[in-house]
């Protein structure tokens, strides 16, 4: 297996659910292929009981879009396909169809950055329907990924209160390109530096880190250890304590940063990475302090997450700088986000669009039908509700009522003239061509950090946040709660 070169093949197509190929190949010989369609992502649910998610993942679905190609090793792959009868899988007519098949669908999602609430679109895709379909696992794959690592890396970052979170988990990470999108996503989250050198590469990002316990341990004694890295790295020295005796480890921290200061350079600080880190950070804060180090820093590492860095900061913890891995890049302890991606509209022969409805016995499942988009509305500047209304619809500007999608006695009004307002699905796609350009990540990050800025402290809480109002337009209420009731007739007369 070469994992270095040529993995994909330049390809991938075929990076997606059987299901999706037979369901292509069944859209292609009933004459459906080519019918418009109009599908959207969203989830249900925010993860690790939050009151926010933070989307991440635009960029990565861009790039798949515009290579959205069937290559020949793919269609060969497929020809070979058998059934059970041992008969081709697959008619030629329809892999020709596959080989030559474009791209050619309108993409509408929101910026990477965004925070977002359920139930709202955060990718519309509208276009022939065997591309809409094919679109759905790629798709969830990574926005279901990179939303879930910038969500929670958010979440540590805000329990950081603003000092610096440095990632550490390419070695826990769930493999290789599951390490490179977390890396991604944990900075556009807030994350100061990554410990994996490739997303520094690849994607720009501030590369950082300090030393492990093996340094300590390949010599005799510690301050050694700490004397030969002050020696190579006078400029960037930050001393992991821990190895033996963390107290000591300190002093000899001390030491070696006296020696440092003599030739005018200065110790940057320690790391500690066992044991009670709220004593052992207060201890060595006082111990650094007596010495005449006051700036020195002191980071902390040890299965960090948002909970264990709030109850440091609970019992003020002499912490300035946080390491965290495991449970950042795998979102402990939500190992998905759920989001799907529903058919909610579909084109048919005298060219108008028909709204599609799934039902189920959760509300909650139920989707949301039409071609929709999201408006938030702010006030000063910060964000005060979100509206999911239906594009061809008029709203009326004089008061709107948004009613939440699953209780529908929970209502909110609106006075649009109040408020500043931001369509959040934005044109990212015509008809196959890209007509947005990405933001490079630092510009995505700030746009994180403002739209975190805009949302009240009583969402972003960790235990019980307050529920931000999301809602449907009058008039698509109306057509789901339309499109609900005669679908259960529907269901009657079958049951007859
Ligand atoms: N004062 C504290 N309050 C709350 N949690 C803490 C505190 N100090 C450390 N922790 C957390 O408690 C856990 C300690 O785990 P564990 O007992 O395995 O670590 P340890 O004692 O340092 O052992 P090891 O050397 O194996 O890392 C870690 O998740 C750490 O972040
Ligand atoms: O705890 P995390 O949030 O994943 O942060 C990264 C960890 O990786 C390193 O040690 P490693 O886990 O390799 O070994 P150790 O825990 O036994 O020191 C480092 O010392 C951190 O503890
Ligand atoms: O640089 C570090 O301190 C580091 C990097 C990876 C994992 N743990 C720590």
């Amino acid at each position: 297996m070469k994992i270095t070169k040529d993995l994909y093949q330049g390809s991938l197509a075929l990076l997606t659910d059987f299901y999706q190929l037979t369901m292509a190949y069944a859209y292609w010989k009933s004459g459906k292929a080519e019918q418009e369609a109009v599908f959207n992502l969203f989830f249900r649910k925010h993860p690790f009981q939050g009151g926010f998610t933070l989307a991440a993942g635009l960029d990565y679905v861009i790039d798949y879009c515009k290579n959205f190609k069937f290559g020949k090793e793919d269609i060969h792959y497929l020809s070979e396909m058998k059934d059970k009868d041992g008969e081709r899988l697959f008619d030629p007519g329809f892999l020709d169809y596959l080989s030559n098949m474009k791209f050619t669908c309108d993409i509408d999602a929101v910026e990477e950055g965004t925070v977002v609430f359920p139930n709202a679109p955060m990718i519309r895709v509208k276009g022939p329907l065997i591309q809409c379909q094919l679109l759905e696992t790629p798709l969830l794959n990574i926005f279901n990924f990179q939303t879930l690592i910038a969500t929670k890396a958010a979440r540590i970052n805000l329990a950081a209160k603003g000092e610096p979170v440095l990632e550490f988990g390419l070695r826990r990470a769930q493999g290789i390109d599951g390490a490179l999108a977390a890396s991604r996503a944990s900075y556009i989250g807030g994350c100061t530096s990554t410990s994996n050198v490739m997303a520094g590469k690849l994607f720009g990002i501030p590369v950082s880190g300090t030393h492990a316990h093996s340094w300590i341990m390949s010599f005799e004694t510690e301050l050694e250890a700490f004397e030969a890295y002050a020696d190579a790295f006078p400029d960037q020295c930050i001393f992991l304590v821990d190895t033996y005796d963390t107290l000591n480890g300190v002093k000899n921290a001390i030491k070696v940063g006296e020696a440092l200061r003599s030739r005018g350079k200065e110790m940057v600080g320690i790391r500690i990475d066992s044991g009670d880190l709220a004593y052992y950070s207060n201890k060595a804060r006082e111990m650094l302090d007596e010495a005449g180090f006051p700036d020195a820093k002191i980071v902390a590492s040890n299965d960090l997450d948002e909970h264990i860095i709030t109850s440091l900061k609970g019992q003020e913890a002499s912490i300035n700088v946080w390491g965290v891995g495991t449970k950042l890049v795998t979102a402990f302890d939500q190992p998905a986000l759920g989001a799907v991606y529903k058919l909610s509209a579909i084109r048919i022969e005298n060219g108008t669009y028909v709204p599609k409805i799934k039902i189920s016995q959760q509300s909650l499942k139920i989707n949301v039908p039409g071609f929709h988009n999201v408006k938030r509305y702010y006030s000063k500047g910060m964000a005060v509700a979100d509206m999911i209304y239906l594009e061809d619809q008029e709203i009326n500007p004089k008061g709107i009522v948004i009613i939440d999608p699953i209780d529908s006695t929970r209502r909110k009004r609106i006075m649009p003239y109040f408020y500043q307002e931001e369509i959040l699905l934005k044109p990212i796609f015509r008809e196959g061509k890209q007509v947005y350009t990405s933001p490079d990540l630092s510009t995505i990050r700030n746009r994180a950090a403002s739209q975190l800025e805009s949302l009240d402290k009583t969402h972003k809480r960790m235990v019980n946040p307050h529920l931000y109002p999301v809602g449907l337009e009058e008039n698509l209420h109306h057509l789901r709660t339309e499109l609900v009731l005669k679908a259960q007739k529907l269901d009657q007369k079958d049951e007859k």
